[in-house]
C-alpha cells in the first residue's frame, strides 16, 4: 500500500553529474570534519559528491519492477483528484455573478460545493505560492522571487518537510537569493525541522523514498540521507556549500555562528580551511565575547536575587544563598571538577520546588529542556535503581534506559531537581553520590554521561519542624526587642530578615540529616544547606494578594468581571494560612472561600456580564468590617495557624461577603444559594 504513494519520478531519477562539492568530500582530509553530522554511517560526509545520495541506492531491483507497475496507478489517481477539483473550481468561478432564479435550488448545492473548492482553491493558491517561492530560491529567479514577496508570501516559508526558502538559497550557493530573502526579513537563525530521510519519513508518515525525492529535487542532492540535519541554520549549509560569498552576507545580517544544530556543532564545524575557517572562527568568538558581554550587563542590571524575588515571596535567606553560589559559579569562581549541588530543607508548600523552576529558568531561558525533576519517593527499593540509571544489558528494561540518564543525556547542563530525597533507597544514594563526586554518570548501556556544568538540587522535608519552630522563635524574639526597643511598627519587625544561627545548624540540624542519610560523604558533597522559614504574617498578606490577582485577572479574562477588595479581606483569608501546607494552604482558603461563591453565583446567573463585585468581610450577624485601605498591625490580631477561623475574642466568626456594586456606587449583597440545599438563600452568609 505505501507502495503506491511512491511518486514516478522516483523511477526515472538519473545519475546526476559531479557536484561542487566533491572537493569537500575529497579534499585535504576535509571528511572528517562531518563525521559526526552523519551519526547513522560514520566517516562520510553529509556533502555527498554526484548521486550517491540519490534514491538509486535506496531502492532494490526488484523494488524497481513494483514502482514501475504502481507508480503509473498512483500517478492516474492523483490526476482524476486533481482534474475533478478543476472542474469544480471552474464551475464555482464561472457561476459567480451569473446566477439565474430558475436555478436557485439547484445552484444552492452547487454554491455550496463552490465555497469548498474555493476554499480549497485559496488554501492551495498559499501553498502554491510557498511552494513557487521555494523554487525560486532554489533556480535564483529573482524576478519571480522578488515578485511573490511583494505579493505577500512569508520570506521565512517553510517547505513541508521543514527546511526554509533561505536554507534552499544558502545550500545552492544562490547569494542574491539569499540578499532578497534578508532584505524582506528572513530570520537567519531559524534552524531546519528536517531530520534524516528516515526519520521525516517517519515523523511525517511518508513513504522515505518520497522524502528522499523531495530532499534531493526540492532541497539539495549533495547531502546524505543518513545524516540528521535538526537545528542547522542557513549559516550551517553555507559553510557546507562552501560559499564565503553568503556566508558573509549572512553574518553581516546578523545571523549567529554559535548556533548548534542538534548533533551539537556549530557551521565553523563545517568550514574547509582557508578563508571560511579564519572568518566563522573570528565571528564565533566575536559573537560569544558580545553575548557573554551583554549578558554580564544584564547580571549587573538586574541581579540575579532581583528576579528570584519577583517570583518568590520571602525565603530572603535562602534566594540569598542560591544568588550567591550561581554568582560564583557564573563568574568562574567554582570548583569546575564537581557540579553544584543544594539541598533544600523545610516543610512543605514553601517555595523549595517554585526556586529551583526559577533559578532553571534563569540558566535556561527554555524550562522544558533546562528543568529535569525526580521523585525520588519513586525510588525506594532496591530493585529500583535500575529504574534510575537503567538496566544493564540482559536485564528487563535495558533498551529503555533510565530515567534520570535518559533525561541528563539530552541536557547534561541541566537544573536536575531530586524532590523527596530522602525517601531515596540508599543504593540510589550511592549513586547519587558518583554523580556529584566526579560530575559524570554512566548508565545501563555503559555509555557515560558528563554533566559537571549541571546543578543539582535536593529537597527534604526532614527537620521541618525543628526548622519551622526555631523560626518562630526567633521571630518572637525579634518582636520582643522589638517591643523592648518602643518599636512602633511591628510589621517591619515581622518583615525582617532572620538568620539560623550556626549553632543551630550544627547542633540540632547536621545529627538529623546525619541520621537520615547516615553518610558523611554524602552530606559532605552538598555545597549548600539552603533553610526555608514559614512565613510571617505580612508575607501572608503577599501570598493572599497575588491569589486574588491571579482570580481577578480569569475573572476579568473568562467572564469581564471585576473584582475590587479591601485589606480586612487579606487578613481573613491569610487566616487559612496552615504550617504544614504552607503557600498551598492558602490557595486552598482562597478557592474554599471565594472561588466557590463566585462559581455558585455563576452558576445561579447572579453575575451580569461586566459588573463589578466586591469583596468584604463580615462578622456573622451582619455588621462589616471596615478596612478603608489602613493597614492592619500584624501584631494586633493574632492569625492562627492551622487553617482556622479569625476569631476576636473567640466570639465572632468572619465570613466573606460578595456584592454587586451598580454604576451609582450602590453596592447589593448577592443573594448566593447553596448548591446542596437550593432552598437556602442564606448561603453567602453562612460559613462553608
Ligand atoms: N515563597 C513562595 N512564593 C511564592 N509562591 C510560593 C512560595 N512557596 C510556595 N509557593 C507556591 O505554592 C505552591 C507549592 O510550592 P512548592 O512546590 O515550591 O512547595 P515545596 O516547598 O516544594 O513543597 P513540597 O515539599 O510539598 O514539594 C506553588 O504553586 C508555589 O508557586
Amino acid at each position: 500500500m505505501f507502495l503506491s504513494s511512491v511518486p514516478a519520478r522516483v523511477l526515472m531519477r538519473r545519475s546526476r553529474s559531479l557536484s561542487p562539492c566533491r572537493a569537500l568530500q575529497t579534499g585535504h582530509g576535509e571528511a572528517s570534519r562531518f563525521r559526526n553530522l552523519c551519526e547513522l554511517e560514520p566517516n562520510r560526509s553529509p556533502v555527498l559528491s554526484g548521486a550517491r545520495a540519490s534514491s538509486r541506492s535506496v531502492l532494490s531491483e526488484e523494488s524497481h519492477m513494483q514502482y514501475h507497475q504502481l507508480a503509473s496507478r498512483w500517478r492516474t489517481s492523483l490526476e482524476g483528484r486533481r482534474s475533478s477539483w478543476a472542474s469544480l473550481t471552474a464551475s464555482g468561478r464561472s457561476r459567480g455573478g451569473h446566477q439565474s432564479d430558475s436555478h436557485t435550488a439547484a445552484s444552492a448545492s452547487v454554491g455550496l460545493i463552490s465555497a469548498a473548492a474555493l476554499a480549497f482553491c485559496l488554501k492551495s493558491d498559499s501553498e502554491d505560492k510557498a511552494s513557487a517561492l521555494l523554487d525560486a530560491c532554489r533556480s535564483s529567479n529573482t524576478d519571480e522571487l522578488s515578485r511573490l514577496l511583494s505579493e505577500g508570501t512569508d520570506p521565512n516559508t517553510r517547505h513541508r518537510l521543514g527546511w526554509t526558502a533561505l536554507m534552499v538559497a544558502a545550500m545552492n550557493r544562490q547569494h542574491n537569493v539569499v540578499k532578497v530573502l534578508l532584505e524582506a526579513g528572513a530570520d537567519p537563525n531559524l534552524g531546519d525541522d528536517f531530520n534524516s530521510v528516515y526519520e521525516t519519513a517517519r515523523e511525517k508518515g511518508v513513504h522515505s523514498l518520497e522524502v528522499l525525492v523531495s530532499r534531493e529535487d526540492e532541497f539539495s542532492s549533495r547531502l546524505s540521507s543518513r545524516a540528521s540535519f535538526r537545528g542547522c541554520s542557513a549559516l550551517h549549509y553555507a559553510a557546507l556549500a562552501d560559499d564565503l560569498r553568503t556566508v558573509r552576507i549572512l553574518l553581516d545580517a546578523g545571523a549567529n555562528p554559535t548556533l548548534k544544530n542538534e548533533l551539537g556543532h556549530t557551521p565553523l564545524t563545517y568550514a574547509k580551511e582557508g578563508e571560511m575557517l579564519a572568518l566563522l572562527k573570528e565571528s564565533q568568538n566575536a559573537f560569544a565575547e558580545a553575548q557573554r558581554k551583554r549578558e554580564a550587563e544584564e547580571r549587573r542590571r538586574f541581579p540575579l536575587e532581583r528576579r528570584l524575588k519577583e517570583h518568590i515571596i520571602g525565603q530572603e535567606g535562602a534566594i540569598n544563598t542560591v544568588a550567591s553560589a550561581i554568582r560564583r559559579k557564573e563568574n568562574g569562581w567554582y570548583d569546575e571538577e564537581h557540579p553544584l549541588v543544594f539541598l533544600f530543607l523545610g516543610s512543605s508548600g514553601i517555595g523549595k520546588t517554585e526556586l529551583a523552576k526559577q533559578v532553571a529558568r534563569y540558566m535556561h531561558k527554555d524550562i522544558k529542556k533546562g528543568f529535569i525533576r525526580m521523585d525520588m519517593s519513586e525510588f525506594q527499593e532496591k530493585h529500583e535503581v535500575a529504574k534510575f540509571i537503567g538496566s544493564p544489558p540482559g536485564y528487563v528494561g535495558h533498551e529503555e534506559g533510565g530515567q534520570l540518564t535518559k533525561q541528563l543525556k539530552q541536557s547534561p547542563n541541566a537544573v536536575v531537581l531530586f524532590d523527596e530525597v530522602d525517601k531515596a533507597h540508599p543504593d540510589v544514594l550511592t549513586i547519587m553520590l558518583q554523580l556529584f563526586d566526579e560530575g559524570r554518570l554512566t548508565d545501563g548501556k555503559g555509555k557515560t554521561i558528563e554533566c559537571k556544568d549541571a546543578i543539582f538540587i535536593m529537597t527534604s522535608n526532614v527537620a521541618s519542624d525543628e526548622i519551622a519552630h526555631h523560626a518562630l522563635q526567633l521571630r518572637q524574639e525579634a518582636q520582643e526587642q522589638s517591643r523592648r526597643r518602643l518599636a512602633e511598627n511591628l510589621e517591619e519587625v515581622q518583615k525582617s530578615e532572620i538568620t539560623i544561627s550556626n549553632t543551630f545548624k550544627e547542633q540540632v540540624i547536621r545529627p538529623i540529616l546525619k541520621g537520615h542519610f547516615r553518610r558523611d560523604e554524602f552530606l559532605g558533597r552538598i555545597n549548600e544547606i539552603v533553610y526555608f522559614l514559614p512565613f510571617c504574617h505580612s508575607e501572608r498578606i503577599q501570598l493572599v494578594s497575588r491569589e486574588l490577582n491571579y482570580w481577578a485577572k480569569k475573572a476579568k479574562q473568562r467572564h469581564n468581571i471585576t473584582l475590587l477588595w479591601e485589606r480586612p479581606v487579606l487578613e481573613l483569608l491569610a487566616g487559612g494560612y496552615n504550617l504544614h501546607y504552607g503557600a498551598r494552604s492558602i490557595k486552598h482558603e482562597v478557592e474554599r472561600r471565594l472561588v466557590n461563591q463566585l462559581a455558585a453565583a455563576y452558576e445561579q446567573e447572579l453575575l451580569p456580564k461586566g459588573c463589578t463585585l466586591r469583596l468584604s468581610v463580615e462578622v456573622e450577624g451582619g455588621q462589616e468590617v471596615k478596612g478603608g485601605g489602613q493597614e492592619v498591625k500584624g501584631g494586633g490580631q493574632e492569625v492562627k495557624d492551622g487553617g482556622q477561623e479569625v476569631k476576636d475574642g473567640g466570639q465572632e466568626v468572619k465570613v466573606l461577603r460578595l456584592e454587586l456594586v451598580g454604576d451609582d456606587s450602590t453596592a447589593r449583597t448577592l443573594n448566593i444559594r447553596s448548591p446542596l440545599n437550593p432552598d437556602d438563600v442564606n448561603y453567602a452568609h453562612s460559613r462553608h
